[in-house]
């Protein structure tokens, strides 16, 4: 099979959330390209909830689009995820932002899985920390292909300051 190369978000506010980051990083060990720093994030969404814990990676490997999906479903699940409010509180959270083969963005309108992900652009707290370990990235927006660059300049500045760097995993170093 092909490999594609995917952006994964994960995101968590409840319970450990240094911890609920980790197991999604050592899941995903065999595949990872990079994995930002861990950034404390303002909740985004209108829920009043706690700061969030949030990661953006970057993986790759021989996988369909709906492989990555499931590797998500599986890692929220495995942190007893439960939906209840939409963009509520969550013990972990894990969104696939952008999937390519070979530099061709893959594009989907299934429900089920929309590719790329149609909110990635106005949300912070995934821009910054993929930004951080792809300077290059780009992503598809209804204007075109969109250098993350841009889009992270021109996110609100009370937003983009909000999201700040707190940790590196513990135990994940350097690849
Ligand atoms: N790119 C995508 N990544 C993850 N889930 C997606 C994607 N596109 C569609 N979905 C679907 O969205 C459904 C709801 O996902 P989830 O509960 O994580 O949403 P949410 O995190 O509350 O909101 P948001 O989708 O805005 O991040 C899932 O069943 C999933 O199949
Ligand atoms: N900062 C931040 N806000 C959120 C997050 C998240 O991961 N980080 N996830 C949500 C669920 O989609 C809703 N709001």
């Amino acid at each position: 099979m092909i490999r594609s190369r995917a952006v994964l978000s994960a995101g968590s506010n409840v319970g450990d959330r240094l911890d609920h980051l980790t197991t999604v990083v050592e899941r995903l060990a065999d595949d990872l390209v990079a994995t930002s720093a861990v950034y404390s994030t303002p909740p985004w969404g209108g829920v009043e909830q706690d700061d969030f814990y949030n990661i953006t990676l970057i993986v790759e490997g021989a996988k369909r689009p709906d492989d990555w999906l499931e590797i998500c479903h599986e890692l929220e699940q495995s942190a007893d995820r439960t939906r209840e409010i939409r963009w509520g509180p969550r013990t972990l959270d894990v969104d696939v932002i952008s999937v390519s083969y070979d530099g061709e963005v893959v594009r989907s309108d299934d429900p089920d899985l929309l590719l790329p992900h149609p909110r990635a652009v106005e949300r912070a707290f995934v821009l910054v920390p993929w930004l951080a370990i792809d300077p290059e990235a780009a992503l598809w927006t209804p204007e075109g292909v969109r250098p993350v660059a841009d889009l992270v300049e021109h996110l609100d500045a009370d937003e983009r300051a909000g999201v700040r760097p707190v940790a590196d995993l513990p135990g994940v170093g350097p690849r």
